[in-house]
């Protein structure tokens, strides 16, 4: 629903920001697992972002805490939180987006398919209720196993029969925020010129940055290159080792997240040239889900992007990778059909 905002002191905001020509769209964005470790701070990003009028946080404890402090930053949104099953249908009704980071995180010495046992049921209950509550609204996956929970949320919406394939994305953007800042850091350039895509899927040997297309462009040798891919391929461990058992990346995903859910935003207030990396149903490869460059618009996905020329190293890490996201794939499907 449009309305003139443009000359209350949202709309000048607005305008100051350079989001607002004559009036924005009115957007709800729920977050679901809003009282965790990325939801809190991703609630907070998603209070600063003009494009949100309503911001609905949900979790299944602790949410009208996060969401009475929220509430106070002097933003457009109007906050509202939400605590247990019973309150979903408010939460999620008139959704636009629904980020989800709900679930457990890893311990060192864990990967994340070994999340996979207590997520897949969080992600397939939530995906139950938007498929109920909010069928036609954007949803951004961030809860782990990705390459898992992903396939789980697209059969629960087929059985639901509101599966759209341009309207669900894994969250794959914190491999991208990685790629460019390890890639800034070896190529001694300034970190806001990168740009480096990130294809595959989102766990381990899954994430392959294409540094061959990395811009500003640097030559880095072969051995850099290696390193640099190895870097972002274990970027999450990196984290989780760091945390010591605290659990894994909140502040850059939260971060990550933010990024994710304003091109979404944005593709769907008609934004033009809105692309951005992410896990989603695919023909780029023989496999059914793969992350690549999306366009982004008024219904989600306009355009799956291809992967553009490779080098022999990133065409060898793409034939490398497809077997486990394979498996991780088949893994999700199998479980959403057979509970
Ligand atoms: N995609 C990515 O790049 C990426 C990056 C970092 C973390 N993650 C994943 O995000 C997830 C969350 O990580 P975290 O560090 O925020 O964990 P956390 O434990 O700090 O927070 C998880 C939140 O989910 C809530 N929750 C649990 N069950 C729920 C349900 N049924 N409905 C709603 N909320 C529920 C919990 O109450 C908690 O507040 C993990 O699975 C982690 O692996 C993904
Ligand atoms: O590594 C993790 O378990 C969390 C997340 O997937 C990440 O990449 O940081």
């Amino acid at each position: 629903m449009f309305r003139s905002v443009a000359r209350s002191a949202a709309g000048k905001h607005l305008l100051r920001r350079g989001y607002a020509t004559e009036s924005v769209p009115d957007r709800k964005v729920a977050v679901l697992g809003a009282a965790g470790g990325i939801g809190q701070p991703l609630a907070l990003l998603m209070k600063l972002n003009p494009l949100v009028s309503q911001l609905a946080l949900y979790d299944i404890a602790n949410t009208p805490g996060v969401a009475a402090d929220v509430s106070h930053v002097n933003t457009r949104s109007k906050v509202a939180g939400y605590v247990g099953e019973d309150q979903l249908k408010q939460a999620l009704e008139g959704c636009d987006v629904v980020i989800i980071p709900a679930g457990v995180p890893r311990k060192p010495g864990m990967t994340r398919d070994d999340l996979f046992n207590i997520n897949a049921g969080i992600v397939k209950g939530l995906c139950a209720a938007i498929a109920k509550y909010c069928p036609n609204a954007l949803v951004n996956m961030i809860s782990n196993p990705v390459n898992s929970t992903v396939p789980i949320a697209a059969e629960v919406f087929k059985k639901a029969g509101t599966y759209d394939e341009k309207k669900l994305f894994g969250v794959t953007t914190l491999d991208v925020v990685r790629a460019k800042t390890f890639y800034a850091g070896k190529a001694k350039v300034n970190v806001a010129d990168v740009n480096v895509p990130v294809v595959g899927g989102h766990a381990g040997i899954t994430i392959l940055p294409l540094f061959s297309q990395a811009t500003p462009k640097a030559n880095l040798p072969e051995e850099d290159i290696k390193a640099l891919t190895k870097r972002t391929q274990d970027g999450g461990t990196e984290v989780v080792e760091a945390k010591a058992g605290k659990g894994s990346a909140t502040l850059s995903m939260a971060y990550a997240g933010a990024i994710f859910a304003d091109a979404c935003l944005k593709g769907l207030n008609g934004v033009p040239d809105v692309v951005e990396c992410s896990f989603v149903q695919s023909t780029v490869t023989e496999l059914p889900f793969f992350a690549s460059k999306v366009r982004l618009g008024k219904n989600g996905v306009e355009e799956v992007m291809g992967l553009g020329p490779l080098s022999d190293y990133e065409q060898a890490g793409l034939e490398s990778l497809k077997p486990e996201l394979k498996a991780s794939i088949e893994k999700g499907i199998k479980f959403a059909n057979q509970n």
